[in-house]
C-alpha cells in the first residue's frame, strides 16, 4: 500500500489576521457564501464584513445543525446566487456544512474556525446528522479545504471549555498514530502512514503537554500569548494533520463507545476521547509513569480522568462492558491495534483508569 498523507491548500493563524481573509479567498473566487455560526455572528458581524469587504458578500446564518437539509439548503442559495467561493465561519459543526455545501455546487470552500475545539478544520469530512442531532452518517470528501485561516483573538474570547476539549481531542493523536504505525494500518485517504503524519503527531502530543497548561490560562484571561498560539496549532492543524494522515486506534473507537450511554451526552468529543486516550495507554501496558503524567496533565488542564468527571456516577459494570462491546464493534479502529482487543480488556481497562484518576 502506498503512503499517502493530505492537508488543506493553505493554513493561516495568528492575532487578527481575520482582517486579512479578503486576500487569501483572492485566488478562490470573488462572489462568496459565508455560512456564518449565529452566536458568531451576533459577536463578530463587523469583524466578518471587514474581513470579506473586497468580496461581493452574501452573509448567511447557519440554522445549528450539519444536516442534509440544511446543506441542500446552503447548495440552492449558492446556485441561485451564482456563489464562486464559500466560507464556514463557527465550530465544527458550521465548518463541515460549509464543506459539504461546496463539494456538492463543486465549489472552492475557505474554513473559518472560531472556537479550538476538534480537528474538524483541515479534514477532507464531514460529519453528518439528522436535523435532531442524530449521527448519520461520514461524508468522506475528495480534497482537504483549499484554506484554513484562525483568527487565534476570536479563539482567545470564547468559552475555556472549547479550548480544552479540542486539547483532549488532540490528546489521542499521537498514540493512534503511534498503534497505526505499528500494524501499518490504512489511514483516511486508505493509504499507510509517513513519518511526516507520525513525527506531526508526536509533535502535536508534545505540544500539549509542555504548553496546554499555560494556553489554557491565556484564554481564562480572553488574552493571545505564543502557549495560546502553540496549542491552536496543536488542536487544528497538527491533530487534523495528525488523525487524518495518521490513522485512528482505540481512542476513537472507545469514544463511540462511550456515546451510548446518555449520561457522557452533555460532555464534548474531547473530553469523551482525553479518557479513552487513557483507557488505550492501559490497554497498551505503557510505562505506569508516562500515564502518570497524562492523568496529570488531565487533571490540570480540566479534562475527565474518572467515570464520575465524565457523568457516569453509578457505577454499572454490565454498562460499562455495553461502552466497552460498542467500541470492539466490527469495522471500528480499535482493530487497528498491534494486538487482539476484546471487549473484557476494554471493560476492565475502562474501570482501572477510573481508579488511576481518582
Ligand atoms: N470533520 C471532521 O474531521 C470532524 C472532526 C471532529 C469533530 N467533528 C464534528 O464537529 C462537531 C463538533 O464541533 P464543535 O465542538 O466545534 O461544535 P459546534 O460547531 O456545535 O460549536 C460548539 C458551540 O460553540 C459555539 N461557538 C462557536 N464559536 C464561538 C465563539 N467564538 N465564542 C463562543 N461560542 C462559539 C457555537 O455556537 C456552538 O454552540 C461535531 O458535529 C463533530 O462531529 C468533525
Ligand atoms: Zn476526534
Amino acid at each position: 500500500m502506498a503512503k499517502i498523507l493530505i492537508s488543506p491548500g493553505k493554513y493561516v493563524q495568528g492575532k487578527g489576521v481575520l482582517k486579512e481573509l479578503n486576500e487569501h479567498v483572492d485566488p478562490l473566487g470573488n462572489k462568496v457564501l459565508a455560512i456564518c455560526d449565529s452566536v458568531v455572528l451576533d459577536l463578530f458581524e463587523e469583524e466578518v464584513k471587514e474581513g470579506l469587504a473586497n468580496k461581493e458578500l452574501l452573509l448567511e446564518n447557519f440554522n445549528g445543525e450539519c444536516s442534509k437539509q440544511e446543506i441542500e439548503r446552503l447548495k440552492e442559495l449558492a446556485q441561485s446566487e451564482e456563489i464562486e467561493v464559500i466560507i464556514g465561519i463557527g465550530g465544527g459543526k458550521t465548518l463541515d456544512t460549509a464543506k459539504a455545501v461546496a463539494y456538492y455546487s463543486q465549489l472552492p470552500v475557505g474554513i473559518v474556525p472560531t472556537i479550538a475545539a476538534t480537528d474538524a478544520p483541515c479534514s477532507a469530512l464531514a460529519v453528518i446528522y439528522s436535523e435532531e442531532g442524530v449521527f448519520e452518517e461520514y461524508l468522506f470528501l475528495p480534497t482537504n479545504p483549499d484554506l484554513v485561516l484562525v483568527d487565534t483573538e476570536i479563539v482567545a474570547q470564547a468559552p475555556a471549555r472549547f479550548l480544552v476539549s479540542g486539547m483532549g481531542d488532540a490528546l489521542a493523536t499521537y498514540f493512534e498514530a503511534d498503534a497505526c504505525a505499528l500494524t501499518k494500518a490504512s489511514n483516511m485517504p486508505g493509504g499507510t502512514q509517513t513519518l511526516t503524519a507520525l513525527n506531526l503527531a508526536e509533535l502535536c502530543y508534545n505540544t500539549l503537554m509542555k504548553y496546554g497548561v499555560a494556553a489554557k490560562k491565556a484564554v481564562e484571561a480572553g488574552v493571545v500569548t505564543e502557549a495560546l498560539e502553540k496549542i491552536v496549532e496543536a488542536n487544528t492543524l497538527l491533530s487534523g494533520l495528525g488523525f487524518e494522515s495518521g490513522g485512528l486506534a482505540a481512542a476513537h473507537a472507545i469514544h463511540n463507545g462511550f456515546t451510548v450511554l446518555e449520561e457522557t451526552h452533555a460532555k464534548t468529543h474531547g473530553e469523551k476521547v482525553a479518557y479513552s486516550t487513557l483507557v488505550q495507554l492501559v490497554l497498551e501496558d505503557r510505562d505506569p509513569e508516562l500515564i502518570q503524567d497524562v492523568i496529570r496533565f488531565c487533571q490540570k488542564v480540566g479534562l475527565p480522568t474518572t467515570l464520575s468527571d465524565l457523568g457516569i456516577e453509578e457505577l454499572d459494570e454490565g454498562e460499562i462492558l455495553k461502552v466497552a462491546e460498542a467500541s470492539c464493534a466490527e469495522g471500528e479502529t480499535i482493530h487497528n491495534m498491534p494486538f487482539k482487543v476484546e471487549a473484557e480488556m476494554v471493560k476492565d481497562a475502562i474501570l482501572a483508569v477510573d481508579r488511576l484518576g481518582r
